[in-house]
């Protein structure tokens, strides 16, 4: 499967091209394109929103918040599941279609695809389980109940690495919470979000209940989302400096704000790892999506006694993944824009001229960066600070537990963090002393529906996923029953 365009795809009515606003598709005379990454061709045009038009979907979803609000928990559920059904029996044209606009390998966008569906048939679930509570009064005459309630609005934003999981963790928790909800794709990756939105509507889920405003001007549209006064909650997924920018705006109107930014995850190798294990989780962590991933493994710590047989494990692995189109036999594809290419080999070149070392370096295709180990690497690099963002291995070495678990937290991020150890002592005080809000011990891959999704420091606030991710979505009211006799 090479040919690398969207005729590829089973159901063509998957292919949408404009914003999704109250059940219809809004037109506009002015598109942009969305390209394959991987060969830069063009896979279609899409209509681009004015900023003007996005306010119809705060009133749509507004218009029809409090019919879904006073739906019950069941209804809700049903709608879910039926979406999530919906996306997986058009899996493979929907994976087709991720891997065509956002380059990822194909056996990873089915992956991405699935994990998106797991985070709808999960909160199908816990729309059922929004108990409130009742406390002991100070009086006799009194008591007290807690219920919650939908927040309201709720607007997002989301990036173009994860184009279908990112969007369905934040709409499946708030359309079971009760809220309308409003999305903002990334403009690189729209076509995976409105094939979400057909199937939203085969669904049968409300008009208005679930929006897709796609457009170019992602400063405007964003000022929309997070000032409008109807809008009651905020939640983006993105970078660190946009989720700060977004962050003011939305205090303009006092939003209830929800921020899953940018992460620097050390990847901690102690000398009583299990090395087989821990470079299989290391190739995990730092490789999928060719590095594209907020938790990616972003700095190596290996104790000084294993490194040598460390990095020969790792580098036999990675010498097996191959780079190219996704729709081949790869294990790495592009990375998602020159732009992305132009950083990455910043990064790595100033890391060398600072004195890092070149271990490996892997074959690279016109669109991807090749994999790549660097050695000798010190927390004081622009490299050991920064997002990464590509398949680049950046190797520190260490003598002691404390000394490695300061240079660990040394960043301004608090995303996710890992490290292999097979001493319980060491384990329990290590997860305790790293200030992350993941931590992956003696495992590479984290992310799931059942567990909360989010990071501290400026890797933002708020949690996704588990029963957690609903809170975000509700707020808490206070009934107080008075004059009882
Ligand atoms: N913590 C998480 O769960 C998580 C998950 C995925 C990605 N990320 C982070 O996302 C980043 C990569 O994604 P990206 O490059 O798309 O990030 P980005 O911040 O550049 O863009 C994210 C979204 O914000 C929009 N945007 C950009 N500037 C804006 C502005 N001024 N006003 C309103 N919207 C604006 C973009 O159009 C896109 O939809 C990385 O930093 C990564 O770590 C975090
Ligand atoms: N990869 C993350 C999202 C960040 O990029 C996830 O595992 O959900």
């Amino acid at each position: 499967m090479t040919t690398s365009s969207l005729k590829q795809l089973t159901d063509n009515s998957l292919v949408k091209n404009s914003s999704f606003i109250n059940g219809n598709w809004l037109k506009s005379s002015a598109t942009f394109d969305v390209v394959n990454p991987f060969n830069n061709s063009v896979l279609t045009q899409v209509a681009d929103i004015n900023p003007s038009d996005v306010e119809k979907a705060v009133i749509a979803a507004k218009n029809v918040q409090l019919a879904w609000q006073n739906t019950t928990a069941n209804e809700r559920s049903e709608y879910l599941k039926k979406w999530a059904n919906l996306l997986t029996e058009n899996l493979e044209d929907l994976a087709l279609l991720l891997t065509l606009e956002q380059g990822k390998p194909l056996a990873e966008a089915r992956g991405e695809i699935k994990y998106g569906i797991s985070y709808i048939e999960w909160f199908s679930e816990e729309a059922k389980r929004v108990y409130g509570d009742t406390m002991p009064a100070l009086s006799n005459s009194q008591q007290i109940i807690v219920t919650k309630q939908p927040v309201g609005v709720v607007a997002a934003i989301t990036p173009w690495n994860f184009p279908n999981a990112m969007i369905t963790r934040k709409a499946a928790a708030a359309l079971a919470a009760g809220c309308c909800f409003i999305v903002k794709p990334s403009e690189l990756t729209p076509l995976s979000a409105l094939a979400m939105a057909e199937l939203s509507l085969q669904a049968g889920i409300p008009n208005g209940v679930f929006n897709v405003v796609v457009g170019t001007n992602a400063k405007a549209i964003g000022e929309v989302l997070t000032t409008h006064p109807d809008i009651a909650k905020f939640s983006f997924t993105g970078s660190t400096a946009v989720g700060k920018l977004l962050t003011k705006q939305a205090a303009s109107t006092v939003k209830r704000v929800s921020m899953e930014l940018g992460g620097n995850a050390p990847f901690i190798v102690f000398d009583d790892a299990d090395l087989e294990a821990a470079a299989t989780g290391l190739i995990a962590a730092k490789f999928r999506n060719a590095g594209q991933t907020c938790v990616c493994a972003n700095r190596i710590y290996l104790a000084e006694s294993i490194k040598q047989p460390f990095l020969e494990i790792f580098t036999e692995k990675l010498k097996q993944l191959k780079q190219g189109n996704g729709l081949e036999d790869v294990q790495l594809g592009p990375l998602i824009n020159k732009a992305a290419i132009d950083k990455v080999s910043t990064l790595v070149n100033n890391a060398i001229s600072q004195g890092a070392t070149l271990h490996y370096l892997g074959e690279a295709s016109a669109t991807g960066y090749p994999a790549t180990i660097l050695t000798n690497c010190t927390n004081s690099m622009e490299i050991a600070q920064n997002e990464i963002f590509g398949p680049v291995a950046t190797i520190f070495t260490f003598t002691n537990e404390q000394e490695v678990i300061k240079q660990a937290n040394d960043t301004e991020y608090g995303l996710a963090a890992y490290f292999y150890s097979q001493n319980i002592n060491r384990i329990m005080h290590t997860a305790n002393q790293l200030k992350f809000g993941m931590i992956g011990i003696n495992e590479g891959i984290i992310s799931n529906a059942a567990a909360p999704f989010g990071g501290v420091k400026q890797s933002g606030y708020g949690r996704e996923g588990s029963h957690y991710g609903l809170d975000d979505y509700l707020e808490v009211k206070y009934l107080c029953l008075g004059n009882l006799v």
